[in-house]
């Protein structure tokens, strides 16, 4: 088994499966911190990814985490102005990030419509990458920081982030982030990682919980590779973790199916 082979874990349901998420996630980060002094995190934006950090606010062991020192970034963000209701980091402040002491400075939204990129996207997620090339270790080739975890939610299309199948975005080979129009989800126009940078994290974690992912998560899981199923081309350097509720779960091939869940 290699770090890019998905290991699946399957709750009983969502609740469950996000209480779970949080209780690993905050385990994660002070781990990274007793080692290094520091942790970084990608965030994702949809419902899981929404419950996880909601379940992180609602856990006494959040205060184990010492909040300053964690840098935050963000897999995808829906390029509108930022304080839109449909932003990923909006979103991300209300469940969580407006209840614990981070350091403003660590915290790395991708840029808004309102910024002073305007309408240009692209101008937008080449600053993006720039902010990323900044905090990356000294040497590194692609220019990302070594994430300790990278959180995705996978879409009821596959898409992760927002790299939609057959997409441009999802083929791109040398960029870190990259300006998305035309998306099939709206809104239409969105800043995303690029695939590249998701797999220079240590741990890349899926999340997918509901009937309305068991398609998606069997296809990324057997199917047509990462231009088809972008999240079948999401995965770590160290480790790649399919978190799932049994509906998500469902139509995963017997073969592949963990032996036990919780
Ligand atoms: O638009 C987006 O959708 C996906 C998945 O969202 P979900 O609600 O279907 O779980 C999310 O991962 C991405 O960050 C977001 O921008």
């Amino acid at each position: 088994m290699t770090a890019a082979t998905p290991q699946l874990v399957v709750h009983r349901d969502k609740e469950l499966m996000a209480q779970a998420a949080a209780a690993r996630l905050i385990t994660r980060i002070v781990d990274a911190q007793a080692a290094r002094g520091t942790a970084s995190v990608v965030l994702t934006g949809g419902r899981n990814g929404n419950a996880l950090l909601a379940a992180i606010a609602a856990s006494p062991a959040r205060d184990a985490v010492d909040w300053a020192r964690l840098d935050l970034w963000w897999g995808d963000e829906r390029y509108v102005p930022s304080a839109d209701p449909e932003r990923n980091a909006v979103q991300a402040r209300d469940e969580l990030l407006a209840r614990v002491p981070l350091d403003p400075a660590r915290v790395h939204e991708m840029p808004a419509s309102d910024g002073p990129d305007g309408s240009d996207v692209e101008a937008a997620a080449a600053r993006y990458a720039e902010e990323l090339a900044k905090a990356a270790e000294p040497g590194s080739r692609l220019g990302v920081p070594a994430f300790d975890v990278l959180l995705l939610g996978v879409g009821p299309d596959t898409h992760v982030a927002s790299l939609f199948p057959g997409h441009p975005g999802v083929r791109e080979g040398e960029r870190t982030v990259v300006g998305v129009r035309g998306a099939p989800k709206p809104p239409p126009t969105r800043v995303s990682l690029t695939l590249p940078a998701i797999r220079a994290a240590r741990e890349v974690w899926l999340l997918a919980a509901g009937e309305d992912k068991a398609d998606a998560v069997a296809l990324a899981l057997t199917g047509p590779g990462e231009i088809q199923a972008p999240a079948s081309g999401a995965y770590g350097t160290a480790r790649t973790l399919w978190l799932l509720d049994r509906t998500a779960a469902a139509k995963i091939p017997p073969q592949l199916y963990p032996p036990a869940s919780a």
